[in-house]
C-alpha cells in the first residue's frame, strides 16, 4: 500500500470554548483525490484550516510528507508544499491577472506561467484584466493557478464550485482533473455529490466535527443510504 503524504489523527479544534473537531482522523495517499463530504457546519473547512495552520489542534497529530506539522505556524506548513485554497479565494483585485499569477511564481517550481495557461485556458485570455474584473469561475480559476505556481505537494481545495453556473462547474471539474493527471494529489471540500463522485477515489463524511464514514469510491456510489442518512440525498 502507498504510504500516506498527508495523515491526520484524533484531531481536536475549538473556537473559543466550542468544540469543533472532536478526533478527526483522515489520510491522503500520494496521487489520491480524496473528498471531504458532510453537511453544513458539519467541521470540513475547520478540518482544512486544522491541516494548513490557521486553526491549531488542541490535541491529536498532523503529519506531512513523513514530518509532524502539528501546531506549525501556517507559512511553515505552506513552505512544505501544502497549499490551501479557500473559498473567499484571496485574489488581488486590483492586479491584473498574469500580476496576480507572477507574484505567485516561485524559483525552482515545475509550474511555469504556460503550464498554468494550458490548464486554465481563460486566464490567458483574460491576462490583461484586473482580478476584480474576473467572473466568480474564473477567480475560482486564478485562485488554483497561483496555488499551483506554489509546486504544492498537495492541493486542498475548499468549495471549489460553489454559487457556480453548471457550465462553469464542468469546466473546473475538467481542471481539477487535469492537475490531478499530472499527479499531484487533492483533499476536496465539496457539498456538489456529482463533482465528488467523478472526481474521488475515496470519501471521508463528517458530522458534529467527527468521521462517521469512509469508503472508496465504488463503495459510496453504491451505498445510499450513506447518502441519504448524512448528506440528505435521496437514492434516486
Ligand atoms: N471563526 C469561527 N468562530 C466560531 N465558530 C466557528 C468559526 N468558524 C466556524 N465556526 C463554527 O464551527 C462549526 C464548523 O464550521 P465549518 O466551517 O468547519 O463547517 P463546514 O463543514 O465547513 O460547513 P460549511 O459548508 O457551512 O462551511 C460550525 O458550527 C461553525 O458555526
Amino acid at each position: 500500500m502507498t504510504a500516506a503524504l498527508l495523515e491526520i489523527e484524533n484531531v481536536h479544534g475549538y473556537y473559543g470554548k466550542s468544540h469543533i473537531l472532536q478526533g478527526v482522523t483522515l489520510e491522503v495517499r500520494a496521487g489520491e483525490v480524496v473528498t471531504l463530504l458532510g453537511r453544513n457546519g458539519a467541521g470540513k473547512t475547520s478540518t482544512l484550516k486544522s491541516i494548513s495552520g490557521l486553526l491549531s489542534p488542541s490535541a491529536g497529530r498532523v503529519r506531512f510528507a513523513g514530518t509532524d506539522v502539528t501546531g506549525w505556524r501556517p507559512h511553515r506548513i505552506a513552505q512544505r508544499g501544502l497549499a490551501l485554497v479557500p473559498e473567499h479565494r484571496g485574489i488581488f483585485g486590483l492586479l491584473s491577472v498574469e500580476e496576480n499569477l507572477r507574484i505567485a511564481e516561485r524559483k525552482g517550481s515545475p509550474w511555469s506561467l504556460k503550464d498554468v495557461y494550458r490548464i486554465f485556458p481563460r486566464l490567458e485570455e483574460r491576462r490583461r484584466n484586473g482580478g476584480g474584473q474576473l467572473s466568480g469561475g474564473e477567480q475560482q480559476m486564478l485562485a488554483i493557478a497561483r496555488a499551483l505556481l506554489n509546486a504544492p505537494k498537495l492541493l486542498m481545495l475548499d468549495e471549489p464550485v460553489e454559487g457556480l453556473a453548471p457550465v462553469i462547474v464542468d469546466e473546473i471539474v475538467d481542471q481539477i482533473r487535469k492537475i490531478r493527471a499530472t499527479g499531484i494529489p487533492i483533499l476536496l471540500v465539496e457539498q456538489n455529490l456529482a463533482v465528488c463522485t467523478e472526481l474521488a477515489d475515496r470519501h471521508y463524511i463528517l458530522e458534529l466535527g467527527r468521521v462517521v464514514y469512509h469508503g472508496t469510491h465504488d463503495e459510496f456510489a453504491a451505498d445510499e443510504a450513506t447518502k441519504d442518512r448524512y448528506l440528505g440525498v435521496k437514492a434516486h
